[in-house]
């Protein structure tokens, strides 16, 4: 494993933000999905986003990269190259390429990290078990699926995660025939698939919402087009928070009226005291002296780990409310932020379905192992900036999931001149 020892109090400068994760994996299988060709701009390559591009090749779509512009030939979408498609690490990728699968009546097994097939399915399960569609865990690493997805009116819990919903919506307008999806339970991470409807209609896809209920005429057709990804918010949080937290940042490569949950950075940093300021294309940041604040994080999973470093840095108890799903990401989100936070000289605890974090004016510093989570290790390099000794990061490549240029981009807002 990797190490990297962080020793830096001060931030000042510019960081122009890589491309939405969730934008992309979206647009690139909406394109797919035309069976067109079609170039797919403005995309900052990840693992996760490898691995959805590898699934697609796998199912018969050609790619071709060059700097941030990937071309797909998707003219042969559906003469499958494998039947065994590998998402990796990604969350997203098995959600989404599940249903997909479902439009060929093959057998498809999907391999993935044991830590991305310890995440649930469950919404899948229960999904499959009423219809003629059979999926089993053929070991810890393997799921196998096979049917046929044919139209109708599904109803899904929304409580677990919003990828089952997103997944399902990306290929019920294809089938022969009209289907209603409803979502019952708790509506959580619901701005996700808010994105997923955007892209939908964006490639000319017709779906309606009536209340929590889904309605996607069957028998369309994906537009083929050619599409940009915009800048990432959950990626943005980081040099926010470093700004609020150490000098000055400005964050660029971002749409001001974008629909990204996790835009939300913002006005919660606003509510703790920050002075933000809009710039052309981005925000600035200046430090301020942060209070606590109570955040109820269902709809803005990924950007809990930065909050509690924030909070571990401002005046006062807050609360990150109803994280209970976090248990479930590339991590146990729930523990790897407790433990962070504490390890670091922090005070934090879990209290039900709430993580409690009270605020030090410094932190100490120390060893932090990043249990393979990416957020885990950009939120531990934003603390760094709080503490007084050095933070040291083991396994730090983990952060190639979203941002494998994390580090190129903190390096330049930070600098030996500034510690102290
Ligand atoms: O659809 C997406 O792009 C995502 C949905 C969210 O997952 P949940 O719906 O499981 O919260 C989020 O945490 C993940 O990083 C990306
Ligand atoms: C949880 C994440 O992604 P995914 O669910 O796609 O693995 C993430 O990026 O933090």
């Amino acid at each position: 494993m990797m190490i990297k020892e962080l020793h830096y109090n001060k931030v000042k400068g510019t960081v122009m933000v890589p491309s939405s994760k969730s934008y992309a994996h979206r647009a690139l299988i909406a394109l797919s999905l035309s069976k067109g060709k079609g170039t797919i701009h403005h995309v900052d390559l990840s693992s996760d986003i490898m691995a959805t591009l590898k699934c697609l090749e796998d199912l018969g779509v050609d790619f071709f990269i060059k700097e941030k512009d990937i071309t797909l030939d998707a003219t042969s979408f559906g003469n499958r190259r494998d039947r065994v498609l590998k998402p990796e690490e990604s969350g997203s990728t098995l959600r989404f390429f599940i249903p997909i699968t479902l439009l060929f009546d093959e057998v498809y097994e999907f391999r993935g990290s044991t830590s991305l097939l310890r995440r649930p399915l469950t919404v899948y399960e229960e999904l499959f078990r009423n219809l003629d569609i059979m999926m089993f865990r053929d070991s810890l690493e393997s799921i196998v699926i096979k049917g046929k997805l044919e139209p109708g009116d599904f109803s899904m819990r929304g409580d677990v995660s919003s990828q089952f919903i997103s997944g399902m919506l990306m290929v019920l307008p294809l089938l022969p025939g009209d289907s209603t999806l409803a979502v019952t339970e708790d509506f959580q991470s619901e701005s996700y698939v808010n994105m997923t409807v955007n892209v939908m209609r964006d490639f000319g896809i017709e779906i309606h919402r009536e209340g929590d209920t889904f309605i996607v005429p069957g028998n369309q057709a994906y537009q083929v087009r050619d599409y940009v990804v915009e800048g990432d918010y959950s990626q943005a949080a980081y040099f926010l928070a470093a700004g609020a937290l150490a000098g000055q940042t400005k964050v660029v490569g971002l749409n001001h009226a974008s629909t990204q949950g996790d835009r939300e950075i913002l006005s919660i940093l606003e509510k703790m005291g920050a002075a933000i300021t809009p710039v052309e294309d981005g925000y600035e940041v200046h430090k301020s002296e942060l209070r606590a604040l109570d955040i109820d994080v269902s709809d803005i999973p990924d950007l809990t780990p930065v909050l509690g470093v924030l909070l571990s840095l401002s005046k006062g108890t807050g609360r990150l409310m109803r994280v209970d799903r976090l248990r479930f990401k590339e991590s146990d989100r729930v523990k790897t932020t407790v433990e962070l936070i504490n390890t670091l000289g922090g005070e934090a605890r879990e209290e039900g379905s709430d993580i409690v974090v009270t605020g030090r004016e410094k932190l100490i510093g120390g060893n932090i192992y990043c249990h393979n989570d990416h957020r885990i290790v950009m939120a531990a390099s934003v603390a760094s900036l709080g503490c007084v000794n050095p933070v040291i990061i083991d396994g730090y490549e983990a952060v190639g999931k979203s941002y494998p240029e994390f580090f190129h981009d903190f390096q330049k807002i930070v600098d030996e001149r500034f510690i102290g």
